[in-house]
């Protein structure tokens, strides 16, 4: 069974267009990334996949369930959805929001703990959350997110205001969670978090998915034969691999004995989104 399956979906409001005859599938146990630019249209998409919004045109299904159904009780055990909007009880402490959705949900005991380790805020369990840092209000948010050990976690920009190491910390967890049967759908604009994490990526730009595949299958198929040239006193030029003009200058510079490397030039997801779109991620 797929785990989303979108069929040309469309969301506008009033003039604005969101999103554009969107179709794409994603299978159990994927983790897939939604990348793109400020406005693009991901927020929409999470919204629209998780019942906070009616498409205007086109379907789609979350395990078998169209997303009609979404709002009803049993999809929300089957999802998780972490969004800016956190909705978490600011006078209570960390521990007491994470109880208080425990017993929602009719979790085990140790649910609380092991959210709390799978954030790394175990030792600021007893905080208000009124006094946390956005970071940190972030992971209790994950935290909530993860407790109820959901078929699908929708994550839009998890980890946009974590340090390195947390960062690093939640993918660990986030891989964890994937090898125990979660697929992950996450939204993101940053390429090195899509590159470590996802399976599969799709590029988001004007509401339109431009570019879909794997990493690896995306770099192929955009790869342009480049090499970087470095010389002596620290000048780098980046040249095409066959070209005429790249043999007249390499020789000429070996001749000289210039060269102090040649590389050859792996696209970044960056350099290609900025390929297919003609604008940049940020
Ligand atoms: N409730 C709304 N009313 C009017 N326009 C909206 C609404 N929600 C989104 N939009 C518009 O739809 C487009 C897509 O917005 P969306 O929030 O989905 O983008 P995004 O890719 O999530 O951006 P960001 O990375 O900044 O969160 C934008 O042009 C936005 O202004």
């Amino acid at each position: 069974m797929l785990a989303v399956d979108v069929q040309h979906i469309q969301k506008h409001f009033k003039q604005q267009t969101a999103l554009n005859d969107v179709t794409f599938s994603i299978k159990e146990r994927e983790i897939f990334g939604f990348l793109g630019p400020s406005g693009a249209g991901k927020t929409t998409l999470i919204k629209l996949l998780t019942g906070q919004l009616s498409p205007d045109a086109g379907t789609g299904a979350l395990l078998g369930h169209s997303l009609k159904d979404m709002t009803k009780p049993v999809m929300r055990q089957e999802i998780g959805v972490l969004s800016d909007n956190s909705g978490l009880y600011e006078r209570l402490t960390i521990q007491e929001n994470l109880v208080l959705y425990r017993d929602l949900y009719n979790l085990p005991k140790e649910a609380v703990d092991e959210a709390l380790a799978f954030v790394n805020l175990s030792e600021h369990r007893k905080k208000r959350v009124t006094h946390l840092s956005k970071g940190m209000r972030q992971r209790v948010t994950l935290a909530r997110t993860i407790m109820h050990k959901p078929k699908i976690l929708f994550l839009d920009e998890p980890t946009s205001a974590l340090d390195p190491a947390n960062t690093a910390h939640i993918y660990r967890g986030l891989r964890a969670l994937n090898e125990q049967g979660t697929t992950i759908f996450l939204t993101t604009h940053d390429m090195a978090e899509a590159e470590n994490l996802c399976n599969r990526v799709a590029f988001l730009h004007d509401g339109l998915i431009q570019a879909i595949g794997t990493v690896e299958e995306l770099k192929d198929q955009y790869r342009e034969e480049l090499i970087v040239v470095e010389l002596e006193g620290g000048a780098s030029h980046e040249l095409a691999l066959n070209g005429e003009e790249t043999a007249t200058k390499v020789s000429e510079w070996m001749r000289q004995g210039m060269i102090q490397r040649i590389l050859t030039k792996e696209p970044t997801l960056g350099d290609i989104f900025m390929k297919v779109t003609g604008s940049d991620l940020i």
